[in-house]
């Protein structure tokens, strides 16, 4: 054999092996939206380099991006969906937006109260094979009335009947997320009277001192996170985000071993990637990787990328989404002061 066939060979051979184990971290199955998807691949495939490569990863304009308005914006361009409501975009990989006034303060407070009335269960820590800990933190869900028809379909729990003022507070939320966050594909299949993706309840969480949640994935096939930040108390760090003209966090970055306990541990705070930190916290300099939010704003990312598989080789997993190691992030340890967040999640139909 040839050594540059050897060569080739033993390339694809460590791509395909690399693109493996990274798949077992990383990949998620979802038949439905590969089926409903199947015939965008050819469009993929022009943009492709014709190499030895029997697959591509495409990080940007395919089903589970932002939205074509959202996507074109640069780092730190900002728009106007609402009056007071201001988005920024903050990194381009993964796609984070910075939103200023999601919410108002009688809204949070509410949601605030009415979790606190309620009681809130630990969170503590999750077992599993991949390391998810969370220390000091209590979580809530509240039930948004459906989003998309009328028939609200009223199975309701105690949680309902007791959060109505949540409730519509979660209804709100989730319609803004959606109207400006969604991407096209969705609009367009929805438009079509076709729902391809679900909404989930709203997560409310509440940390105590020196509560936090280690580096992870959102996993579950959440393509989009909207937290919002209840108290201005936030601490939200993706230790891979590429902030675009920063000379760090390049594309020589390998995916991180999630089974390890010491994910990120060679990246620094405030220097990689981006942290979102609440108005007061004095820890940081504002920087492109610096991000200061008050009580009300939120964050919305988005956490898959799309693999193609261009010859249906078994070895390599068919086309449809896989998760984007880049979005991983933590929740810093709180100091000082409680913590109140809730999250919207939006999956995409396994
Ligand atoms: O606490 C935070 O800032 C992040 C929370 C988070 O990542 C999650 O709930 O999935
Ligand atoms: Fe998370």
């Amino acid at each position: 054999m040839e050594i540059k066939t050897f060569l080739s060979f033993a390339v694809f051979f460590s791509y395909v092996i690399e693109v493996n184990s990274f798949i077992s971290q990383f990949r998620q199955h979802s038949p439905r939206l590969q089926h409903s998807t199947h015939h965008q691949s050819s469009r993929y495939k022009q943009k492709a380099t014709v190499d030895l490569k029997e697959f591509e990863i495409f990080k940007t304009n395919h089903p589970l991006s932002p939205p074509s308005d959202l996507l074109d914006l640069e780092i730190g361009e900002k728009v106007n969906p609402y009056k007071n409501m201001t988005i920024i975009k903050l990194a381009s990989n993964p796609h984070i937006y910075l939103v200023k006034n999601f919410i108002e303060p009688s809204q949070r407070e509410k949601l605030i109260e009415e979790a606190t009335d309620k009681g809130m269960e630990y969170s503590g820590t999750k077992a599993g094979d991949i390391v998810k800990q969370r220390v000091n933190s209590y979580t809530t869900w509240v039930k948004p009335h459906s989003i998309v028809s009328a028939d609200d379909n009223e199975d309701e729990t105690s949680t309902e009947e007791v959060m109505h003022g949540a409730r519509k507070i979660a209804t709100v939320m989730t319609k803004i997320s959606s109207l400006i966050f969604l991407p096209d594909f969705f609009r367009e299949h929805l438009a079509g009277g076709e729902k391809l993706f679900h909404e989930e309840n709203l997560q409310i969480v509440k940390y105590d001192v020196d509560g936090k949640f280690d580096v992870h994935h959102d996993g579950l096939s959440r393509f989009l996170t909207v937290l919002t930040y209840l108290n201005g108390v936030a601490g939200t760090w993706f230790p891979y985000a590429i902030v675009e003209g920063a000379a760090d966090n390049d594309d020589e970055d390998e995916p991180p071993n999630m089974h390890a306990g010491n994910v990120a541990s060679e990246k620094e705070i405030g220097k990689d990637g981006i942290v979102i930190v609440g108005n007061d916290d004095d820890r940081f300099e504002e920087s492109r990787h610096v991000v200061k939010v008050e009580a009300g704003d939120a964050i919305a990312f988005y956490n898959y990328d799309w693999l193609v598989n261009f010859n249906d080789d078994p070895d390599i997993p068919s086309t449809g989404p896989i998760m984007n190691w880049r979005s991983i992030h933590s929740g810093l340890k709180t100091k000082k002061k409680e913590k109140w967040i809730a999250t919207n999640w939006f999956q995409f139909n396994e």
